[in-house]
């Protein structure tokens, strides 16, 4: 019989997901799988409980919760040579992982997903020691994710993050920053930088329309300094994925990414507050494998064609 473990975050998004537990359970119980559960109790708990996981040999893991409780399970998983498949139930105000690799958000069917038993291998970021699975970001215009008061989250969703933007776009100050990519260098003044591995971020699911989930490649976009006019068109344009050729923006690929600044900038993980510049990204390639609707992945990403790609390369 196989043992998976659950991680849930009682007090994500709408805090839904305790009253559907026996039900998880049971489905569980029918696909054969031995299933025990972990509530966390804060910042850095499932990290821990997933650690635990690792050390007791679980088969699997599902992590229940937003973005914040996905990224703090990988945190306990990726150090780890026996790294236990990753189940997602996305219960958060904020499912990017969950929307970029075409899980639901109904409990039920992705609960489905996991008894199904399919799974792809996915990229892991690491910045200094720390891990991601989305995005990773410095400058003011990324600070505004953990400005967002959480009981303006429980009531209005991804709305707050919104309206939070639109309060703070008046006084959102460029940072002096070097960007060396690759062997390419960037310097001079940025609104924001991301570093991201999957196509979806904050709800914009064409900001790095390239981007591949296991490729061994970070997306990189750089917003440079703009006025506040040329940042409302931009912005526009990233709705339809029509940002990346834009004079504004610098879009690329890369590997290995190294951000430094002269003044303090606050790097943001997944959302979460990630400790400052300077930071070191590394692609960990094909580091996790995670249950996922096989249909539903591109060709190029299922299991069938990775190792197609890889003697490709
Ligand atoms: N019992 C708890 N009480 C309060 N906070 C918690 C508890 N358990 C975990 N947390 C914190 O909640 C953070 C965010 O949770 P999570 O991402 O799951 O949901 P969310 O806030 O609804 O969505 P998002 O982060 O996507 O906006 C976690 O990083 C963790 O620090």
């Amino acid at each position: 019989m196989k043992r998976a473990r659950i991680i849930y975050n009682p007090t994500s998004g709408r805090e839904i997901f305790k009253k559907h537990l026996a039900e998880v359970l049971v489905k569980l119980e029918n696909a054969g799988y031995e299933t025990s559960c972990h509530a966390t109790t804060g910042e850095g708990d499932a990290t821990q409980a997933a650690r635990i996981a690792v050390e007791r040999r679980y088969d699997l893991v599902i992590a229940a919760g937003g973005d914040g409780t996905i990224n703090e399970v990988v945190n306990g998983i990726a150090e780890q040579e026996y790294r236990p498949k990753i189940g997602v139930i996305p219960v958060g105000t904020t499912n990017d992982f969950a929307r970029a690799l075409h899980i639901p958000r109904d409990i039920d069917a992705a609960v489905d997903i996991i008894v199904k038993g399919e799974t792809i291998p996915v990229d892991v970021g690491r910045i200094n020691d720390r891990y991601f699975i989305n995005i990773a970001g410095g400058g003011r215009m990324t600070e505004l994710t953990y400005e967002v008061p959480s009981k303006l989250k429980t009531m209005l969703g991804q709305l707050a993050y919104y309206l939070k933007g639109i309060e703070m776009l008046p006084s959102i100050r460029a940072s002096e920053v070097a960007i060396e990519y690759d062997g390419k260098l960037y310097e001079g003044e940025v609104m924001m930088f991301l570093v991201g591995l999957t196509n979806s971020v904050g709800g914009f699911e064409r900001l790095a329309p390239n981007s591949s989930i296991n490729d061994g490649m970070f997306s990189l976009l750089i917003l440079k300094k703009t006025n506040l006019a040329d940042f409302i068109r931009i912005a526009s344009l990233a709705v339809r994925g029509e940002h990346i050729n834009d004079p504004g923006v610098i879009y690329t690929q890369a590997n290995r990414i190294k951000v430094q600044s002269k003044e303090t900038v606050q790097l943001n993980l997944d959302g979460e507050y990630g400790g400052n510049l300077p930071a070191e990204f590394e692609n960990l390639f094909r580091h996790i494998e995670v249950y996922v609707p096989l249909d539903e992945i591109r060709p190029e990403d299922r299991p069938e064609n990775l190792e197609l790609n890889f003697k490709a390369e």
